[in-house]
């Protein structure tokens, strides 16, 4: 809930800007530039407090640029601290329900920034013995936006903000991959039926499927830790298209130490500014991890859907645990929607990853005004992988049984083990077992005990489960 669905008392403020006055409720922290954004884009409804990390890197930003102001003598001190002061309440959770404008907006962040310039302000001024809007003693242009743009404060927010989420990311990643090593063991003596291009292959163990979405979703990590830190360089001082106008040479390094400090992050100032105040190269990488990691989740869960089939009429080699009733209609059923629901988390994700691309490309000259939707798309669908992972976790791999005897009888009844006979008998009798195998409905063990191709202890030798789900040495072939 924000501040703007609170009831008001009706007690208001004018303020005016270049296209004129308006009334701003008392109880709003946000100004006029902030009202005329809340008018201009009800668009996504959702506002910039549903990504608290943005809030709390808005004002980091803010502080380093005050505290950088004051140093250079440029902003006064006590209208510096109280900037500090404000920043810092807002930076550890105060007042997120006046952040209200809507994530995706026209203008290339301007109303966000805004937002937080005239909260700040309005802080400020409380803090100072002022009433909010009494701008002549601290102004949300001329001192808590001094020497910024929208065009290096926004991104630079962004970017911190994405690396704190991008952590959370890999923290939910790293519990699921665990919960899936867990399952691995659990099910290293399970022997199954390995498939391609869904036909009976040759055999493996459960737990060796369950190790590999591990290791495959551990992989990931790598990625995403690579391109946490891409974020770190940032072009604070650049001001509006890179070339520092109205910002002092000494700006940008006293800017970026604060920052660091303030953010615990090793944040660097970009060596180009111009390139670095147009470029969107960062996010497109970002936007392209997390799809990675959304396609591999949604095929995971593919797997468990089909491994999962039946009870009665599908593969029923593992159980998920039951979440609700399945149907209205058909009692009894029970649905795989834990799978389902992050299946639908990585279409979005990939959805969003094209929308990143297409807004990424749409940059023009000096800058990309198409930051906004590019923004609300990573932090949704980094917020999103986080639920996902936790969900899938939670409610469905913990809990995820198997069912040894449907997964060993499909391995002993299958003419894909035949391809384990296939280093003694060779692969031209090997086929024709197959084929009698189908033909007749016998199975393969029996097919070779009664031909006499092997004795029953070389053959039950041959078949061990340990003997078939690992390379093995073979006598030389004659
Ligand atoms: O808001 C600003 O500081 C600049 C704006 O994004 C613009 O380039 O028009």
């Amino acid at each position: 809930m924000d501040i703007t669905q609170c009831p008001l008392s009706g007690k208001t403020r004018s303020e005016h800007d270049l296209l004129g006055y308006m009334n701003v409720p008392v109880e709003y922290y946000f100004g006029i530039q902030t009202m005329r954004a809340l008018e201009n884009f009800h668009i996504s409804g959702i506002r910039l407090h549903s990504f608290p990390e943005f809030i709390r890197a808005l004002a980091e930003v803010k502080q380093a640029a005050a505290m950088a102001n004051r140093d250079l003598g440029i902003l006064d001190a006590p209208i510096a601290e109280a900037i500090v002061k404000a920043c810092m309440e807002i930076s550890q959770g105060k007042l997120h329900e006046h952040f209200v404008v809507d994530m995706v907006q026209g203008g290339a962040g301007t109303s966000t920034n805004m937002n937080a310039n005239e909260v700040i302000a309005n802080r400020a001024l409380e803090i100072l013995g002022h009433q909010r809007g009494e701008y002549q003693y601290c102004h949300p242009n001329n001192h808590v936006n001094l020497s910024q743009s929208t065009n290096d404060a926004y991104p630079t927010a962004v970017k911190i903000a994405m690396i704190r989420t991008t952590a959370k990311v890999i923290a939910s990643l790293r519990l699921l991959i665990d919960a899936f090593a867990v399952k691995g063991e659990e099910f290293a003596e399970v022997i199954k039926m390995g498939r391609t291009q869904l036909q009976d292959a040759v055999p493996m163990t459960l737990g060796q499927e369950f190790e590999a979405y591990a290791a495959t979703l551990r992989e990931e990590i790598e990625r995403l830790e690579q391109n946490m830190k891409l974020y770190l360089e940032v072009n604070m001082g650049a001001t509006a298209i890179g070339t520092g106008i109205n910002s002092d040479p000494d700006y940008t390094p006293l800017c970026v130490d604060h920052l660091s400090r303030i953010t615990g992050l090793q944040i660097v100032a970009a060596s180009n500014m111009i390139e670095a105040t147009n470029d969107t190269g960062v996010f497109i990488i970002n936007s392209a991890v997390q799809k990675r990691l959304a396609v591999k989740l949604s095929k995971i869960c593919n797997d468990l859907r089909l491994m999962s089939s039946g009870p009665r009429a599908g593969l029923n080699e593992i159980n998920l645990p039951p979440m609700q009733p399945g149907s209205s209609i058909m009692p009894g059923k029970v649905n795989p929607v834990i799978p389902e629901v992050v299946n639908q988390i990585a279409f979005r994700v990939i959805g969003n990853d094209l929308t990143v691309t297409i807004a990424a490309e749409a940059g023009q000259l000096e800058l990309n005004v198409m930051e906004p939707i590019i923004v609300h798309c990573l932090f949704e669908s980094m917020e999103m992988l986080i639920r996902g992972m936790n969900t899938l976790r939670d409610k469905c791999i913990l809990g995820i049984t198997a069912n040894e005897e449907v997964c060993r009888n499909m391995v002993y009844n299958s003419i894909g083990l035949v391809t384990a006979l296939n280093p003694y008998l060779g692969y031209e009798a090997s086929s024709e077992l197959a084929q009698e195998a189908l033909k007749t409905g016998k199975g393969i063990y029996e097919l070779v005990l009664e031909k006499k191709l092997m004795s029953k202890e070389e053959l039950d030798n041959v078949l061990k489960p340990e003997n078939m789900v690992k390379p093995r040495k073979f006598a030389a072939r004659k």
